[in-house]
This record gives structure tokens, C-alpha cells and sequence, in this order.
């Protein structure tokens, strides 16, 4: 029997991207602008030929102009780095976002390194890293943004819980603790040499498993009445032959037993992180125009 609360982030998603939606028109009607994402997409994973595609119709969806490049596995790092600097150039561009991970011959950090972290909608370039680190304006990755907008719905006032990060990457583990932290959470951060994980994990009022790492999280881990954001995305195989199935990192079933409330997988985070990737390429599109927000807008 569930007993959490099921947070809804399909829903939060299309609802924010209805207000996206309505500011890109908006900010075309007032200056004559539209924004536009550039995705670069590098060999022909298909998992994520499946979020380009869906990150491409969500940019059209909300009004914005969607720029898709496709290179072979094979491309070397120059070009690649050649496109980027392209694109940085390109005034119909306002963000820049470059699927991970790349294929082997090619370092990410140079990659990233290279976008204008004015168009770095992902948020993933150390100047836009440091300034969230030392709580300065800059663009936050997509992923933490958005489990910080179903926290503060979910939630509410989250100064002073005890929030536990369960890894430490740069694009969603360390990130999502800056978030927290800077929401007055008292905040740990657990990871592959974290001893005692399920006793760290129990503490926590607020448990973000973000560890790829399939339904590692049981129910027993979990604080009675604590708000679970799952953002792992595990496709495991189904019960079909053949068949793959997604799942979190965190075991859904035992987990909603116990929690106040929970992100389920799919239609939890993942959602969340494509439509937080239209509110930073309008951000992004505002402070390269000098365009402030409305009083009323998200961010
Ligand atoms: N919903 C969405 O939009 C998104 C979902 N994801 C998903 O989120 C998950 C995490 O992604 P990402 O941060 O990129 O992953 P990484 O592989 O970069 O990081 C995983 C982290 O988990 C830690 N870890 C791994 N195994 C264990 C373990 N057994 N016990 C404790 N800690 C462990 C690692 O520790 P250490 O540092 O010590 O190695 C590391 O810090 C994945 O499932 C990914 O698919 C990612 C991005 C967006
Ligand atoms: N530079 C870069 N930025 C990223 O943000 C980035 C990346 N590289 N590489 C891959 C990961 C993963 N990621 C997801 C985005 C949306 C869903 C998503 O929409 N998931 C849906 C459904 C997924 C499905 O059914 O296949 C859901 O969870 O409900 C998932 C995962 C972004 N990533």
C-alpha cells in the first residue's frame, strides 16, 4: 500500500512550460526576440538520440528556435570545439547545450570550457559552477534546478532540514547541495566511501539519490514522513523478454511505504530537467539582451 504523496513532475513540468511558453511570445511581442537552443548531439546513442529529440520538440513547443547538429562517434575533439566556438558566435543562439557523455577521444572539460557560459544553458561550465558555489548570479544545471522547484511545491519552508545528497557529480550531486545549502538546508553529501550509507540516509528529511545505481535505495533507508526526490534513470529489463523498463534509484514500492512524499520514475525529475532547460535558454536570452524578467516570472 502506497502511503507517500506521488509528486507530480510530468504535471509541474507542462504547467511550467505553459508559462515559458507565454513569456518567450511575450518578449517577441515587446522586443522582437526569440530565443534559440542549439543541441549538439555526438554519435548515435540511442538513449540520448531519445532526450534530443524530446529536448528539440519541447523547444519548438514553447516558441523558442530549436538548432540540432549531429556528429558522427568518430568526430575529433578541433571539431567539435570548432562548432562550440560557432555557436558562441551565432547571435540566433542563446543557448548551447552538449549532450553527455562524449565518445572517448574527446575531454568533456575542453568541451565545456569552451561555450560562452553566457549560452551555457546546462550550467556546467566552471565560471557558471563557481558563481552557484559562491551563491552569485549564473545559469544552475537544469537537473538540480528542477528538483528544487518540487521541493519548495512539495515542502515549502526548507531552512534548517536535514537534506542528504546521495552523490557528488558536477552536474547533479554537487550542485543540488549549493541549492540546498543556499536554502538554509543543513546538507550532506554521500558517495561511493560513504560509511554506513541506509544510517546517513535515515537522517535525512529531504534524500536526493541522484547514483545511477538501480532502486539501491530501499525503504528502510528512508525517514518516516521524508521527501524523496529520485533522480536516477535506469532502464533495466522488463518483464516482457525483450523488453527494458526505467527505474530509479531508489526502490519506488518500499520507499513510498515509508516517505511523506515521492518522485516517481519516469514522469518525476526527468520531465522537470527539460523544461528548467527552456527557463535557462530564456534566462540566458533576457541577460544577453539586457531584457529584465517580469515580476511575475519563475526566474
Ligand atoms: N532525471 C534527469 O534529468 C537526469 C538523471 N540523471 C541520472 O542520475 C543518476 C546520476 O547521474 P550522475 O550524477 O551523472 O552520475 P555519476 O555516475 O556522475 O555519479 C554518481 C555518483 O554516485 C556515487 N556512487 C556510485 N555508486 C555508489 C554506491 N554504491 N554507493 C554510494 N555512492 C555511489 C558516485 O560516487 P564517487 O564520486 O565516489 O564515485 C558518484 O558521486 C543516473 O542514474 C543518471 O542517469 C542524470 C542527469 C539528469
Ligand atoms: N549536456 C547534458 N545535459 C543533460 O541534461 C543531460 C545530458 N547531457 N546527458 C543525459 C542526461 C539525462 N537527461 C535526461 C533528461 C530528461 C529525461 C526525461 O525526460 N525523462 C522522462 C522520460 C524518459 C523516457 O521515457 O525515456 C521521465 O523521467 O519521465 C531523462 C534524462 C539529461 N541529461
Amino acid at each position: 500500500m502506497t502511503k507517500a504523496r506521488i509528486i507530480d513532475g510530468k504535471g509541474f513540468a507542462l504547467d511550467l512550460r505553459t508559462r515559458i511558453a507565454a513569456q518567450v511570445a511575450a518578449l517577441k511581442e515587446s522586443h522582437g526576440v526569440e530565443p534559440g537552443l542549439a543541441v549538439v548531439l555526438v554519435g548515435n546513442d540511442p538513449a540520448s538520440q531519445v532526450y534530443v529529440r524530446n529536448k528539440g520538440q519541447a523547444t519548438l513547443a514553447a516558441g523558442m528556435q530549436s538548432f540540432e547538429h549531429k556528429l558522427p562517434d568518430t568526430v575529433d575533439q578541433a571539431t567539435l570545439v570548432a562548432l562550440v566556438e560557432r555557436l558562441n558566435r551565432d547571435p540566433a543562439v542563446n543557448g548551447i547545450l552538449v549532450q553527455l557523455p562524449l565518445p572517448r577521444q574527446i575531454d568533456p572539460a575542453v568541451v565545456i570550457a569552451t561555450i560562452d557560459p553566457a549560452k551555457d544553458v546546462d550550467g556546467f561550465h566552471v565560471e557558471n559552477a563557481g558563481r552557484l558555489a559562491l551563491g552569485l548570479p549564473g545559469l544552475v544545471p537544469c537537473t538540480p534546478l528542477g528538483c528544487m522547484m518540487l521541493l519548495r511545491d512539495t515542502v515549502g519552508d526548507l531552512r534548517g532540514l536535514r537534506a542528504l545528497v546521495l552523490g557528488r557529480s558536477g552536474i547533479v550531486g554537487k550542485p543540488m547541495a549549493s541549492l540546498l545549502l543556499a536554502a538554509d538546508c543543513t546538507v550532506t553529501v554521500a558517495h561511493s566511501r560513504t560509511r554506513d550509507l541506509a544510517a546517513e540516509c535515515r537522517r535525512a528529511d529531504i534524500l536526493v539519490a541522484a547514483v545511477g545505481r538501480p532502486e539501491m535505495v530501499r525503504g528502510d533507508w528512508i525517514k518516516p514522513g521524508a521527501t524523496v526526490i529520485d533522480v536516477g534513470i535506469n532502464r533495466v529489463a522488463g518483464a516482457a523478454e525483450g523488453k527494458t523498463r526505467l527505474v530509479g534509484d531508489v526502490d519506488f514500492a518500499g520507499a513510498a511505504e515509508v516517505a511523506g512524499a515521492i518522485t516517481p520514475v519516469p514522469g518525476g525529475v526527468g520531465p522537470m530537467t527539460i523544461a528548467c532547460l527552456l527557463l535557462n535558454t530564456l534566462t540566458a536570452t533576457r541577460r544577453q539582451n539586457g531584457i529584465a524578467a517580469p515580476d511575475d516570472a519563475e526566474a
